[in-house]
């Protein structure tokens, strides 16, 4: 989206007196993403201009959003690349406007890479893992609120909308994956705050250097693996066809290795998490296009693209998480 809450930099300049930010002296409406209404803002503080991110958040309500600003928080101070949100004189990261809740964060350089190779993959890998690691302190918690608690009040929307056999694929998946979940293996796997949606358009690059991971309105806890599967289907695929590509596998995989090491457990859940991962973003872009809307205008992700994903994903091994 874009902007669906529009906002002035009049409205904006007697806001910001709640920051130590200084003045506001431009303001952009951004017009990409689906979800909020972001916008680049520049402040003058002592002469010195900076360029912000201020997000409305059209969706999620006070609630939610302490876990998602403070991980970004938590994960800057120990040198993940995140944007880092600013706190407010009181100490808030997320005050109201216009009656919604808005919270302001550092930008990042670069634009998003959507054609990458596979420095760009190991680049990407290195920092999920070293993001993995940093969050284990993290002492708020929050599920994956579109993990399989979700998969199972999601199904029963989409299924009437399904053929014959879309409908036996969603079925047999959800149950393939009530097994792994319940498992004593899953149960292992290593597990803490994850971004869950770590795709190309959520990553920047400045050339072939990674500048920061963001939009973390996803995040919550779960496996690392599962963190790592989202990351791999999206970043290694063939966009075409959902055939991984063997070089972005390894490069993404042996990065994150070297950083993190898998453990045997995870090389055991491996193929089910890649599986699990194709299904969370079938299911969530099929709820996406059927769900009713009220009056708000979206251009929904093409659901086919998870299902070809997801197909590839049970009828051919993934390369293994180790070489
Ligand atoms: N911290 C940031 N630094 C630089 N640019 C940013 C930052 N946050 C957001 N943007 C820009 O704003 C755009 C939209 O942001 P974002 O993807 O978070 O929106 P969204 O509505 O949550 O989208 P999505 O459809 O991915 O859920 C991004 O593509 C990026 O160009
Ligand atoms: N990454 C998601 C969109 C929600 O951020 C998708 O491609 O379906």
């Amino acid at each position: 989206m874009a902007v669906f809450t529009s906002v002035s930099l009049d409205d904006v300049q007697a806001w910001i007196a709640q920051f130590p930010l200084g003045d506001a002296v431009a303001l952009k409406g951004i017009a990409s993403g689906i979800e909020n209404s972001n916008f680049f803002l520049t402040t003058e503080l002592d002469g010195r201009r900076t360029e912000y991110v201020l997000t409305i958040f059209e969706n999620l309500g006070f609630e939610q959003l302490p876990f998602y600003l403070q991980l970004m928080r938590h994960l800057a101070t120990r040198g993940v690349l995140v944007p880092e949100p600013v706190p407010t004189h009181a100490g808030e990261l997320c005050v109201p406007l216009h009656g919604k809740p808005a919270a302001i964060v550092s930008k990042l350089q670069g634009s998003s890479q959507m054609a990458p190779g596979p420095v760009h993959c190991a680049a990407v890998g290195a920092m999920l893992a070293k993001m993995h690691l940093a969050g284990q302190d993290f002492p708020l918690h929050q599920p994956n609120l579109r993990g399989i608690a979700w998969w199972h009040e999601a199904a029963p929307a989409v299924l009437p909308h399904l053929s014959e056999p879309e409908t036996r694929l969603l079925r047999s998946e959800i149950h393939y994956q009530e097994a792994f979940h319940g498992s004593d293996l899953h149960k292992r796997l290593p597990h803490g705050p994850v971004h869950a949606d770590l795709f190309r358009n959520n990553v920047m690059f400045d050339g072939e250097r990674l500048t920061g991971f963001f939009d973390f309105y996803f995040a919550g806890c779960d496996t690392w693996l599962f963190d790592v599967a989202v990351t791999v289907n999206d970043w290694c695929v063939d966009l075409d066809t959902g055939v991984l590509d063997e070089a972005r596998v390894r490069a993404m995989l042996d990065a994150y290795h070297a950083v993190r090491p898998f453990t045997a457990d995870e090389q055991a859940g491996w193929q089910c998490s890649l599986r699990a991962a194709a299904l969370r973003f079938w299911l969530s872009r099929l709820y996406d296009l059927y769900r009713p809307r009220e009056a708000e205008i979206l251009t929904p992700h093409d659901p086919t693209h998870f299902e070809r994903i997801l197909r590839e994903r049970v009828a051919h091994p993934a390369p293994g998480l180790l070489p």
